[in-house]
């Protein structure tokens, strides 16, 4: 038997299945309201190098990642538990200024730290972000809401924190590289614009292990299957560029690459032009139209009409 990502999640499913196949889990909450919490892991050496993240840096993705998942169902942040397994030999400078930087990311965010724990590791630093959100009129939006013939959407930067890490892994000082890496080390959790499309969105959720492999959870939980072209991804020149550079094909990293934290979400068709209209008046900017939801399981990715599926190598924990 292969350890997998699906072989836990579907084992702990099967014998408490209410909560879990969303970004976060929806519950109480007063009148007319709904409550929102997600967990997230920092592993060190597996989410993480400490030479690439100054304590600021890592105190956004600690923060951020776990927002970005009470974004995908339309909540508000309200409040985090932070856990840390600290290495007993590590630089205490470093983790003041972590402490230091998050609580100004939640000060920033209007969010508060109510708890936690602290412990130490006889591996790296590994820290845990729990964080719970609400939604004032209990309109959150699930991946499971997904029909056939709605368009499939997608609001941030597909594939950039990817190029930045893949920057950093290659010793890359070139200035091109310096949005690629910050999309990476500076991630932000697009919780305005969660909240906006819970409102239009039959389905939605974050995109963190890439939009191949979040767009086929998304369709899993919907029962359908999408087609994904990705032309619709790629119009950023400076993209082109830093993948041309890391000599990487770039209609491939848009789809392969996790960590950029935006939304991909599903929209009726007949709403899908006052819907985009509507999101640029309110943002000043457009999310793109990336694809189909169809009958047909599955995730199929085209290039110019081109099946390139087959040749995609995604994300995978282990
Ligand atoms: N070890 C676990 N025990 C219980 N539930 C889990 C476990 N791992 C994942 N889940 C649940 O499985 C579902 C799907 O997880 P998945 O990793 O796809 O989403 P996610 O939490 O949004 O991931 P990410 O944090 O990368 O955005 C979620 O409801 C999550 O809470
Ligand atoms: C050192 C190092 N190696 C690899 C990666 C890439 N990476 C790690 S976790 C993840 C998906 C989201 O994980 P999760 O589902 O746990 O949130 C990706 C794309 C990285 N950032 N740092
Ligand atoms: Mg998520």
């Amino acid at each position: 038997m292969r350890i997998s990502e699906d072989l836990v999640i579907n084992s702990i499913r099967k014998n408490f299945p209410l909560y879990i196949g969303d970004d976060s889990a929806v519950f109480g909450g007063g009148a007319g309201e709904k409550m929102l919490i997600s967990t997230d892991s920092l592993v060190e050496g597996v989410h993480f190098r400490l030479r690439y993240h100054s304590p600021g840096s890592l105190a956004r993705k600690a923060l951020h990642q776990s927002m970005s998942d009470i974004a995908a169902m339309g909540g508000c942040p309200r409040f985090l538990l932070l856990s840390a397994c600290i290495p007993l030999d590590f630089h205490a400078e470093y983790m003041d200024k972590f402490i230091t930087s998050l609580c100004f990311e939640c000060e920033k965010a209007g969010v508060y730290i109510i708890g936690g724990n602290t412990t130490k590791s006889y591996g790296g630093l590994n820290i845990n972000s729990t964080v719970i959100g609400a939604r004032g009129d209990s309109v959150t939006v699930r991946r499971s809401g997904a029909s056939v013939g709605d368009v499939l959407c997608f609001v941030g930067n597909a594939g950039f924190a990817h190029v930045g890490f893949l920057a950093l892994e290659q010793n890359k000082t070139s200035e091109i590289f310096d949005k690629f890496k910050n999309t990476f080390l500076w991630p932000k959790a697009l919780v305005d614009e969660g909240q906006f499309l819970a409102g239009v969105a039959t389905a939605m959720m974050d995109v963190s292990d890439g939009i191949f492999i979040d767009a086929g959870k998304m369709c899993n939980e919907s029962g359908v299957g999408a087609i994904i072209d990705v032309r619709s991804l790629l119009c950023d020149l400076a993209f082109q560029e830093a993948c041309d550079f890391l000599c990487i094909n770039s209609e491939f990293a848009c789809v392969e690459g996790g960590e950029d934290y935006g939304l991909l979400f599903s929209v009726p068709k007949a709403l899908i032009k006052q819907a985009s209209k509507n999101f640029d008046k309110a943002f000043g900017y457009c999310f793109r139209e990336i694809g189909t939801i169809k009958k047909e399981l599955g995730v199929k990715i085209v290039n110019n009409g081109q099946d390139i599926t087959k040749f995609i190598h995604p994300f995978n924990h282990f």
